[in-house]
C-alpha cells in the first residue's frame, strides 16, 4: 500500500485539476501485508500493565502501585545527579565531594579520583593513632552495613601513600544518585599523608575496575553500580580553581563549557582513563604536533609531562631550575610563566601560566614550585588537576570509552 499521505495529496491535486504532471502520478496504488512478529522478549506483569494504564489516562499513582513497579526493576529509571566538588586548600591540591554512606547517612569528604579504583573511607577501624580529625564511616552504625566475608583491600598511589583494609557492602549516595548496595573499603590502617590531610575522608575511585585492590575478586565502582540507571553513561568534570566546581553524572551541561566538545579515544590498559594528546604550545610559540599519551586523573594534583616538553617550557623562565632540592622545578614566586597549551584532536586547551606558578616550596618562600613537572620517574604523563581546571572534561563510559574535551 502507497502511503496514505500520497494517495491522498494525489487525490487532492485530482480534484484540482492540476494540469502539470506531478511526481504522484505515477504512483501506483497497490497492497502489501505486514505480518505481525511475536515478541519473545516480553514478559507480561500486571503491576506494571495497570501503571501503564493509570498513566495513559492520567490517574494519579497509587503509592502501593509504585512500589510494586518499582520492585519488578522492570521500568528501570534513568537519572542524572550533579554534587559541588571544591579545593580543599587554597592550592587545589586536591578536591573533595560529599558522599552519603549507609542508613541513617554518614557523609564523608571524598577525593573522587579518576587514576584508581577504590572506594574507601577512613573509619571506626582505623588504627586510632592514625586518624587526625577525618570524619570516618562507622559500619555498626548503619542499619544497611553488611560486611564482605574474606575480602580485604590494599592500595598504593603514585605518591607513596597506602591505605588497606576490609569490605562492607552499604548505600551509597552521590549528587542524588544511589547505589543500594556499593562496596565500601573501611580502612584499618593508612599512610602519614593520609593522616596528616584532614580534609580527605578517603577517595572515590572512579577508574577502570582492573585497577580495583580488593581480593578475592575486584569490587565494583560507584560508576559502575550507577551507570546503567543514567540518563547517558557519562560523568563529568568541571574543576575550578580556588573555587566550588562540579562533577555531574548521567549528563553533559553544554551551559558549563565554551564552543563544542572534542573527543578523543581511550585506551582502559591498565585501567586508566588514558588518551593520546594532539600536541603542545608554550606561551605564544608555534604549536608542536606530537602524540603525547597519558592520563587524566583527577586524583592527581599537578601536570606531568615527558622532559623535552617540561625543559622547553621552563627555558623561557629566567632563573627556573629542576632543583634536588625540591625535588622538581622551581622559580621566583615573582616570575610570570607563560601559557602551556595542550591539544585534543584539532581543539586546544589553554592553561592559564597562572596555574603552573602553583605554590611556594613552603609557606611564606619566594621560592615557587611549578604546576608543570617531569613524568620521567613516574613511567606514565598525568593530566592531573592543573590541567583538568582549565577544561571541561567528559568521561564517557559507554561500550566504547571516550574523553571529551572543551574549554570554558
Ligand atoms: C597526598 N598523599 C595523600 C593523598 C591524598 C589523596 C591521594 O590520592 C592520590 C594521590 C596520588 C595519585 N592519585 C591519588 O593521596
Amino acid at each position: 500500500m502507497a502511503p496514505l499521505t500520497h494517495f491522498l495529496a494525489a487525490a487532492t491535486l485530482a480534484s484540482l485539476g492540476a494540469a502539470m504532471p506531478t511526481a504522484l502520478d505515477n504512483v501506483k496504488v497497490g497492497s502489501t501485508t505486514l505480518n505481525q512478529v511475536r515478541n519473545t522478549n516480553y514478559t507480561f506483569n500486571g503491576a506494571v500493565s495497570v501503571y501503564k494504564t493509570y498513566l495513559k489516562f492520567g490517574a494519579a499513582i497509587p503509592e502501593h502501585l509504585q512500589t510494586a513497579v518499582d520492585n519488578t526493576g522492570l521500568l528501570s529509571k534513568r537519572t542524572s545527579g550533579s554534587v559541588a566538588t571544591s579545593p580543599i586548600d587554597s592550592s587545589d591540591d586536591a578536591y573533595s565531594i560529599p558522599v552519603s554512606i549507609g542508613t541513617p547517612a554518614q557523609v564523608l569528604n571524598l577525593d573522587l579520583d579518576t587514576g584508581s579504583s577504590d572506594l574507601w573511607v577512613f573509619s571506626s577501624l582505623t588504627t586510632a593513632s592514625e586518624v587526625n580529625g577525618q570524619n570516618i564511616y562507622t559500619p555498626s552504625k548503619s542499619s544497611t552495613s553488611k560486611l564482605v566475608s574474606g575480602a580485604t583491600w590494599k592500595v598504593k598511589y603514585g605518591d607513596e601513600s597506602t591505605s588497606s583494609g576490609v569490605v562492607y557492602t552499604d548505600k551509597v549516595t552521590v549528587g542524588g544518585i544511589t547505589a543500594s548496595s556499593q562496596a565500601v573499603e573501611v580502612a584499618k590502617t593508612v599512610s602519614a599523608s593520609f593522616t596528616s590531610n584532614s580534609d580527605i575522608d578517603g577517595l572515590i575511585g572512579m577508574g577502570f575496575d582492573s585497577l580495583n585492590s580488593a581480593k578475592p575478586s575486584a569490587v565494583p565502582t560507584f560508576f559502575d553500580n550507577i551507570i546503567g540507571n543514567l540518563d547517558s553513561p557519562v560523568f563529568t568534570a568541571d574543576l575550578k580553581h580556588n573555587k566550588a566546581g562540579s562533577y555531574d553524572f548521567g549528563v553533559i551541561d553544554s551551559s558549563k563549557y565554551t564552543g563544542s566538545l572534542t573527543y578523543v579515544a581511550v585506551d582502559t590498559d591498565p585501567g586508566y582513563w588514558k588518551f593520546t594528546s594532539s600536541g603542545y604550545g608554550i606561551g605564544s610559540a608555534a604549536f608542536k604536533s606530537t602524540s603525547v599519551v597519558g592520563i587524566a586523573d583527577t586524583g592527581t594534583t599537578l601536570l606531568y609531562l615527558d622532559t623535552a616538553i617540561v625543559k622547553a617550557y621552563y627555558a623561557t623562565v629566567s632563573g627556573a631550575s629542576n632543583s634536588a632540592t625540591y625535588g622538581g622545578w622551581v622559580f621566583k614566586c615573582s616570575a610570570t610563566l607563560p601559557n602551556f597549551v595542550f591539544g585534543v584532536g584539532s581543539a586546544k586547551i589553554t592553561i592559564p601560566g597562572s596555574y603552573i606558578n602553583y605554590s611556594p616550596v613552603t609557606t611564606g618562600s619566594s621560592t615557587c614550585f611549578g604546576g608543570l613537572q617531569d613524568s620521567t620517574d613516574i613511567g606514565i604523563n598525568i593530566f592531573g588537576d592543573v590541567a583538568l581546571k582549565a577544561a571541561f572534561v567528559v568521561f564517557d563510559g559507554s561500550d566504547t570509552p571516550r574523553l571529551g574535551w572543551a574549554s570554558k
